[in-house]
């Protein structure tokens, strides 16, 4: 790399050091997270070519600050933090980490299922707070997870991934809603005869397990509502691993309280953190988790590495490894 084809970036949210390493040996590496330092963030932004990090919202506004910029290289594989339509029309790239973190995501749904089916936090606070003086009684028992039906509402990379441990692993049959039905033979043979494309009412009707695994979209923002919580199997467990804002929480909340539903489990929230004075916070039948499905030391790593090496690859005028087709909007 000479001096002249070095360009300038934007480290938004920390990188670890290898790879933080990898940039500063190409390119002119300014760190500056907006949520520590607005202003240091906001006076690079006028030479910035490449901005890499997360969890950030960038908007016109934002964009409108950085004239120069050619790509924005996200650390997550959601996309709902950046204004597509003006990155299309702006001609500004957008990349992002798909498949790398489905396996560890599908963990931490499997973790909810679980978790919210066999009481699992409540009877270890239980133990924990020295209330386990006899047996427990039914009051406590759970609820099995093997060999009931979980319905899937996306099923894409990481539904898959959930669809594989439900029906391999727990011997579940799968129901699943997408925009549009997968072609299991080519890309899924081995959930070929484990799971159906299924009209949303007859899945909600049918599922012993809901679970959320969609993208926060237009079409998807607040999609799931007391409609869809009313047309659910009265008994059914709730799972979020999506995006926070595609379900309208007080419905969650009516549905829960009603005794419609059994149980909650919820790794992302509309508002995150989640705010203290939310009743999800502390809700004897919601099992919270903050935001952690991809967050473990291995997949971070790789979520990492994608978005480094896609923005090398874009900055150096290559196609990156992942890019988002902003003009699919
Ligand atoms: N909790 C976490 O830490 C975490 C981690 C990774 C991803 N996510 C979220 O999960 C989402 C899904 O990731 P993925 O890699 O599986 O994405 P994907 O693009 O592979 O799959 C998305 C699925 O949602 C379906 N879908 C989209 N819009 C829909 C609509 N309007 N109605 C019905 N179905 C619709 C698609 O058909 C597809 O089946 C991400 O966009 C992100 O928001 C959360
Ligand atoms: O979209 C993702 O990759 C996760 O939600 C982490 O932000």
């Amino acid at each position: 790399m000479t001096a002249s084809s070095k360009k300038n970036v934007v480290v938004f949210r920390e990188l670890p050091p290898d790879q933080l390493a990898r940039l500063q040996a190409a390119h002119h590496v300014v760190v500056a997270d907006p949520k520590r330092d607005l202003a240091a963030f906001q006076a690079a932004l006028p030479t910035a070519h490449g901005l890499i990090g997360s969890s950030y919202p960038v908007d016109a506004a934002l964009l409108d600050r950085a004239p120069q910029l050619e790509v924005i290289s996200s650390v997550s594989v959601g996309v709902d933090n950046y204004a597509l339509a003006e990155l299309h029309t702006r001609g500004i790239v957008l990349c992002h980490t798909p498949g790398v973190l489905d396996e560890t995501v599908a963990d931490t749904v499997f973790a909810l299922l679980m978790a919210t089916s066999r009481r699992v936090v409540e009877l270890a606070n239980l133990v924990r707070e020295g209330r386990w003086d006899k047996n427990i009684g039914e009051d406590l028992f759970g609820f099995d997870v093997h060999g009931k039906t979980i319905g899937l509402l996306g099923f894409g990379r990481i539904g898959q991934a959930i669809a594989r441990r439900a029906a391999l692993g727990f011997g579940m049959p799968v129901l699943y809603h997408a925009r549009r039905p997968v072609d299991l033979a080519a890309q899924a043979p081995e959930l070929q005869g484990h799971a159906t494309h299924t009209p949303l009412n007859d899945l909600l009707a049918r599922a012993d397990f809901v679970v959320a695994m969609l993208p926060l979209s237009d079409a998807t923002r607040g999609m799931i509502d007391a409609q869809l919580f009313a047309a659910m199997k009265p008994g059914a467990v709730f799972i979020n691993g999506g995006r926070g804002a595609t379900v309208n929480e007080a419905a969650l909340l009516a549905a829960l309280d009603s005794g419609h539903l059994r149980a909650a489990g919820l790794d992302v929230f509309a508002k995150e953190p989640l705010p203290m004075d939310s009743a999800l916070r502390t809700h004897p039948r919601v099992t919270p988790l903050p935001h952690i499905g991809s967050a473990t030391h291995e997949t971070r790593h790789a979520m990492a590495e994608l978005a480094t090496t896609n923005l090398l690859q874009a900055l150096a005028g290559e196609r990156p490894a992942a890019v988002y087709d902003t003009a699919a909007v």
